[in-house]
């Protein structure tokens, strides 16, 4: 069986201006390789400007890499095949209300989703709309609400929604659960390894919170400028990290 997601060499420089003539390249991500099967999580951790939104918005169409190769489910993706990538790899971010437009009540939001994504007639979206509603703790008339009408834990659910109504393979957390109050993440963590179970969705755990890590993710990768310093199974680096840098961010918390 193919992995879900290959990542091989991937790599993304930056041109940033420093001056009206002057520039000067950053390099955001070089040469990065990991794989991620169905079922698993893999975590991304490392400092501020390491890459991981950089690794992020390449592996969804977002920016486009300098170099390397991506593979979905044994197929090699090109740019412009974002459409078709979008049912299978969705990515949240940490702000769900900045990516909410504030103008639309839930229920359009989701339907945008999916006449954008899928052929269903409306009142098949209708169904999955309340299907992926419940599935998510959420009630169906929360369909009728505006993003402002929701608290922070329940719009992260709503952002939620939106991702998953696709029934993605792979879904992208970009310090998603970061701003949620303990107990409310917890809560989200539970429902997310639940989903995990029942679909064998894949996540990839973009996070600095590394006592989530070694709760949630089966594989961590550790970034530091743009490279890959640590990578293997969770278990291994939190015990045993190859490299001092990630020894010195695994040791900065007390577990
Ligand atoms: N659009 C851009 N133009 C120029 N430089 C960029 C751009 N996006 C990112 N960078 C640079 O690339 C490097 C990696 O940034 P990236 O946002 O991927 O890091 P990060 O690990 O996600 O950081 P954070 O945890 O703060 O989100 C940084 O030096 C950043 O300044």
């Amino acid at each position: 069986m193919s992995d879900l997601i290959e990542v091989r060499n991937l790599g993304k420089t930056y041109r940033k201006a420093t001056g009206l003539f002057n520039h000067k390249e950053v390099i955001a991500l070089a040469r990065v390789s990991f794989t991620l099967q169905a079922g698993e999580t893999l975590a991304v951790v490392g400092e501020t400007g390491s890459g991981k939104s950089t690794l992020a918005k390449l592996l969804v169409g977002i920016e486009q890499p300098d170099q390397g190769e991506i593979w979905y489910a044994g197929s090699q993706i090109n740019c412009s095949e974002y459409r078709k990538t979008n049912q299978f790899i969705r990515y949240i971010f940490q702000d769900p209300a900045r990516s909410l437009n504030p103008n639309q009540k839930i229920a359009e939001i989701l339907h945008a989703v999916l006449r954008y994504s899928t052929v269903l007639s409306f009142d098949q979206r209708e169904q999955k709309i309340s299907q992926t509603l419940r599935l998510l703790g959420l009630l169906n008339e929360h369909a009728n609400y505006y993003p402002h009408m929701f608290s922070g834990g329940q719009l992260q659910r709503v952002a939620l929604a939106r991702a998953l109504i696709l029934d993605p393979k792979v879904l992208i957390l970009d310090e998603a659960l970061t701003a949620l109050d303990p107990s409310l993440r917890a809560q989200i963590v539970n429902l997310l390894l639940e989903l995990q179970q029942n679909t064998g969705i894949a996540y990839l755990l973009i996070t600095n919170q590394l006592r989530l890590v070694r709760h949630f993710a089966d594989h961590t990768m550790v970034l530091h400028r743009g490279e890959c310093l640590d990578y293997g199974p969770t278990a291994k680096i939190f015990a045993n990290p190859v490299h001092e840098f990630s020894r010195k961010l695994i040791n900065s918390v007390q577990y």
